[in-house]
């Protein structure tokens, strides 16, 4: 069933085209793996769907309902979340307190926060983290306490934004596995902006490549790899960080 549809959005930016006519379906509990060289219009998309950004036209559809140009409080509420790349946690505050915050976008009994919080906060594996301020978490914890918020907002669809940038990859491996889970076990949707090509290929059931704004293809992981076109327009750059 189809979660997510991009109907021709648009976008325009002193006649610059960020984004021309791009248009896709995700299905639920399914992994959107988003690529594309700099400038391709990956972030104006992201911004496009969680009302950062207006489109000039085109519309976007959660779960049946137009969410176009709503703003981004309520595109969230209605379960649309996003991550961002740089993180902005309450570094006073612990995880739990950072995850509870999210939380209280559903609910405001103090019980009822904290139980959901905790929840949230194992499922990502920072358990033994949760009374630690955010402040002393290292780069990977981090990364797992902006996807603890996000999922604190109970999602029906998660917008990652280069979730992975920043780890090594050692790291890395580990939290693959877990958006993985997410996808496998709690049939969470997701749509996620990444430059590691490997990782990429190993997570998406489906990828969208992007470029000069438009969508240049939208196949399986492998087809999108044997597309001359993407070869040339984004392979053959040299993809960074490969080795994941
Ligand atoms: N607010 C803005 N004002 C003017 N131009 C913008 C704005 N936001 C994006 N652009 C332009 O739109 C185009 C698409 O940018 P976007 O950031 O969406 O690309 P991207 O694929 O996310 O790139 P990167 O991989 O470098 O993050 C670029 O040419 C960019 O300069």
């Amino acid at each position: 069933m189809t979660i997510l549809r991009v109907e021709g959005v648009s976008k325009a930016f002193q006649g610059l085209h960020a984004l021309g006519d791009v248009a896709f379906e995700v299905d639920e509990g399914q992994i959107l793996g988003i690529i594309g060289p700099n400038g391709a219009g990956k972030t104006t998309l992201f911004n496009a769907i969680s009302g950062a950004l207006k489109p000039d036209s085109g519309r976007i559809v959660l779960a049946g309902d137009d969410i176009t140009g709503r703003p981004p409080h309520r595109i969230a509420r209605a379960g649309l979340v996003r991550t961002f790349q740089l993180m902005r946690p309450f570094r006073s505050m612990t995880v739990l307190e950072n995850v509870g915050v999210a939380s209280m976008s559903h609910t405001s009994a103090h019980r009822e926060v904290v139980a959901h919080a905790s929840e949230v906060v194992e499922r990502v594996g920072l358990g033994r983290w949760r009374d630690t301020s955010a402040a002393e978490l290292p780069t990977a914890g981090l990364k797992r306490l902006e996807l603890a918020r996000a999922l604190a907002m109970r999602p029906k669809v998660l917008l990652l934004d280069e979730v992975l940038a920043g780890l090594v990859p050692a790291e890395r491996a580990p939290l693959l596995e877990l958006l993985a889970a997410l996808r496998d076990e709690d049939g969470l949707t997701m749509l996620f902006i990444e430059h590691i090509m490997a990782a990429v290929m190993r997570l998406s059931d489906q990828v969208l490549v992007l470029e000069q704004g438009r969508v240049l293809t939208l196949g399986a992981p492998e087809e999108v790899t044997r597309d001359p076109r993407v070869v040339e327009a984004y392979l053959g750059e040299e993809p960074s960080g490969a080795e994941t």
